[in-house]
């Protein structure tokens, strides 16, 4: 990239950077030879001619670009193969992901779900029999769980799977519209298998959802299979390429052993086996909600990067009268827009990391039959997804709105980013519900901390506060990390106690628990926003990097801390010791971080390291090309292949003509 000729504005940001962006690009990526493994992967890919699109995919028909799609899935696919054989390298599928596909794979679904449900649900007989075939791709599949009436309360679906014990089979029957699965990625016209999540009935008793193995095309001519009712769910805000669908069952039969017999199952004779716990049934979703965290670091750095370059070379209005127009990147305001967006990504990928140990470790631990950990994953894994998800959307719009009207254009990328991050605050649990799972915790965690018990290592702030919450305010990371403590602490008080002020009044429990409700999601938002400050600050100081390196890194994660605390406030004044004059202290200070930072921008952005061909962004490219790339985009507009379009001679000129009479 260091040869590209690049717009001065971008030479000079360079030439600032106060420290090595290749030390942090390799901090990032896990070392310099995962970075050179990375980029030597990246480069193949993007030199395969086949997956780049001579026409932007937003000129095609919906039914033409899903075909594009499919077309790239299946190169993108052949290409891994090959490269994973030579280098023995597991590559990163989802980020090479954004550059083949700009949207989304309509192999998203098989990749995340579908091979990680019969890893996680399937005996080692069913693995044996479907993970070789799913793996190396002899079979296509999808996770099929949300239906047109239920997507949250997954206790509520309506498909059935009937047992019939003489034939050692599973009936399958959707026979109401509300029952039909929707959503479902490639379903639409992709897959010929997927995991569908059924109630399970055995001699006319139900035993709960479970998971089940269900072909649902022809291998040969992809045809629907008799029984089988299939299609697609048409255009959507994001996802264009994903091609979720719809399906149905009529009397559809599959054998006994289709069901995922991981925890529950059913003998021959129709007999049902309970699991150690029902809930490991709904183990994909732990998994790939923590997933999300990470994939809300690198929407965060796609939108970043393309607005904080963007951000560089656009120079609009003046400071000062006498002055040249600046680069829009030293309006403050700006700087507030965008550098909070540059932290959030540090923020998630540290809380991911950290998340995705404690998720490894829960898995060893249910492995050998321990579950003690297993509520606390859940509640943490279910918050932090609500929150890094509807951060991330905001933080992506934010950058948006910050490149002003070329934001809006398409080839900005922007809102396609926009597009695909936004579908995270619903899919893989809706950001309320979520909440409010993690809430249930909260309670009963605040309920032991007040029967003075020992609390797991995320909620023991809770019995800290309880024995003294007259700490001293502080204005030091460490004292805003306990801040976010106590506010989180006194707001799960509060709920509680708004809970027991309903049942005394009368109320049963859930009633109570609804009113109380939006205290109930708030604390457990203020929870979440401890968790990220806490660890993300904790990451950051234990990183070994060069002194100039750890500078910025510490910048960027007081940045995050101060910033989340003067957009919370309100519940500072509320719930901690702080006093106005402390405020003041750190708005002061957030106006230095942001000064700090500001030299740095762009190195920060080019340390995410994202190939154009990852961003397809004309305002986002290395080389800072962004008026001549807007032209060259637009003079690829179908409307520009021509003169004079034939509207004006069948539309335009009769409607003037008749004007004339
Ligand atoms: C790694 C790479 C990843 C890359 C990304 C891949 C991208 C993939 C793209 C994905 C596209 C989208 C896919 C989908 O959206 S699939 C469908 C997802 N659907 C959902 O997430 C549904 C959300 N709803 C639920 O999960 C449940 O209905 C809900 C948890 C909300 C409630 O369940 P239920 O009613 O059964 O439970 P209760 O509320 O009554 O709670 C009972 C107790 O059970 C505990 N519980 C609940 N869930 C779990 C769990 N998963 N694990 C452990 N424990 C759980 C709950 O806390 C209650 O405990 P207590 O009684 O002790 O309070
Ligand atoms: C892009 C995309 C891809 C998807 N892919 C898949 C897929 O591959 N496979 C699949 O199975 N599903 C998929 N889904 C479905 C997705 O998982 C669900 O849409 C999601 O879980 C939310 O459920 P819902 O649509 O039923 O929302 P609802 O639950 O109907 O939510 C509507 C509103 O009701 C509120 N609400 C609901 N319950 C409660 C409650 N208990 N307390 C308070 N408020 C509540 C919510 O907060 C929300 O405001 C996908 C969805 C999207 C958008």
């Amino acid at each position: 990239m260091a040869n590209v000729k690049c717009n001065p504005d971008l030479v000079r940001e360079r030439a600032k950077c106060s420290f090595d962006v290749n030390e942090l690009i390799h901090l990032i990526d896990g070392g310099e030879n995962a970075t050179k493994e990375k980029r030597h992967f990246e480069e193949t890919i993007f030199s395969v001619k086949e997956l780049q699109d001579a026409v932007p995919e937003e000129y095609l028909s919906h039914k033409d670009r899903y075909e594009n799609a499919v077309r790239k899935a299946t190169i993108l696919r052949d290409v891994c193969r090959e490269y994973m054989k030579k280098y023995n390298y597991k590559p990163n599928r989802f980020r090479v992901g954004h550059g083949v596909f700009k949207d989304v794979s309509p192999f998203l679904l098989h990749d995340g779900m579908f091979v990680a449900t019969i890893i996680g649900q399937g005996t080692p007989e069913q693995q044996a029999e479907w993970l070789p075939k799913a793996e190396n791709m002899q079979i296509i599949g999808t996770y099929a769980q949300t239906e047109l009436g239920h997507g949250s309360f997954i206790r509520g679906l309506e498909t059935r799977a009937t047992y019939d014990p003489k034939t050692e089979e599973f009936i399958l029957n959707n026979a109401t519209l509300s029952s039909f699965k929707w959503w479902p990625g490639g379903l639409g016209s992709t897959v010929n298998h997927c995991i569908v999540v059924a109630q399970l009935f055995i001699n006319g008793k139900s035993y709960g959802i479970q998971p089940f193995i269900v072909q649902i095309r022809d291998l040969n001519t992809h045809k629907p299979l008799p029984g089988v009712k299939v299609g697609e769910i048409g255009p959507k805000m994001g996802f264009q390429t994903a091609n979720n669908g719809f399906l149905g069952f009529e009397n559809f039969r599959i054998p006994r052993m289709n069901m995922l017999m991981k925890n529950a199952q059913v003998l021959k004779d129709g007999t049902f086996v309970k699991g150690m716990n029902e809930k490991l049934t709904y183990g994909t979703m732990v998994m790939v909600r923590v997933g999300i965290v990470g994939d809300c670091s690198l929407n965060t750095s796609l939108a970043a990067t393309i607005a904080v370059r963007y951000s560089a070379v656009r120079h609009q209005s003046k400071i000062k009268a006498k002055e040249p127009e600046v680069q829009i990147l030293d309006y403050v305001t700006q700087q507030h827009k965008l550098f909070i967006a540059i932290a959030s990504s540090h923020v998630f990928r540290n809380v991911y990391s950290w998340l995705s140990k404690s998720y490894l470790n829960v898995m060893k631990d249910l492995a050998q039959g321990k579950q003690d950990h297993l509520p606390e994953l859940h509640a943490t894994a279910c918050c932090l997804k609500a929150v890094c998800s509807r951060d991330a959307g905001s933080v992506v719009e934010e950058c948006r709105l910050a490149c002003g009207g070329h934001g809006y254009m398409t080839s900005s990328n922007l809102p396609l980013v926009y597009g695909f991050t936004i579908a995270t605050v619903t899919y893989e649990g809706e950001q309320t519900v979520l909440l409010l799972q993690t809430a249930r915790y909260l309670v009963k965690a605040w309920l032991a901390a007040l029967q003075g018990k020992v609390l797991a290592p995320s909620v023991s702030y809770l019995s800290d506060w309880l024995k003294n919450d007259n700490v001293r305010w502080q204005n030091t990371p460490e004292g805003i990390v306990k801040g976010f403590q106590h506010v989180a602490a006194g707001k799960v008080k509060a709920a509680y106690d708004t809970i027991q002020k309903y049942i005394k009044l009368g109320k049963d429990y859930e009633d109570a628990w609804n009113l109380a409700s939006v205290q109930l999601m708030k604390a457990s938002e203020a929870h979440s926003r401890s968790i990220l400050c806490e660890v993300s600050w904790g990451e950051v100081i234990r990183t070994s990097a060069s002194p100039n390196l750890l500078q910025v890194l510490k910048q960027l994660a007081q940045l995050y801390l101060v910033y989340w605390t003067l957009e919370t406030s309100g519940d500072f004044l509320v719930y901690s010791n702080i006093s106005k004059d402390d405020i003041a202290i750190l708005r002061e200070k957030y106006e230095e971080l942001l000064a700090a930072i500001r030299p740095n921008a762009v190195g920060l952005v080019d340390a995410f390291d994202l190939r154009d061909e990852i961003l397809h962004s004309t305002l986002g490219s290395y080389d800072g090309r962004v008026y001549e790339r807007l032209m060259e985009e637009a003079l690829k507009s179908p409307l520009n292949q021509e003169s004079v379009n034939a509207s004006f001679h069948k539309y335009l000129k009769p409607l003037m003509e008749k004007a004339k009479l």
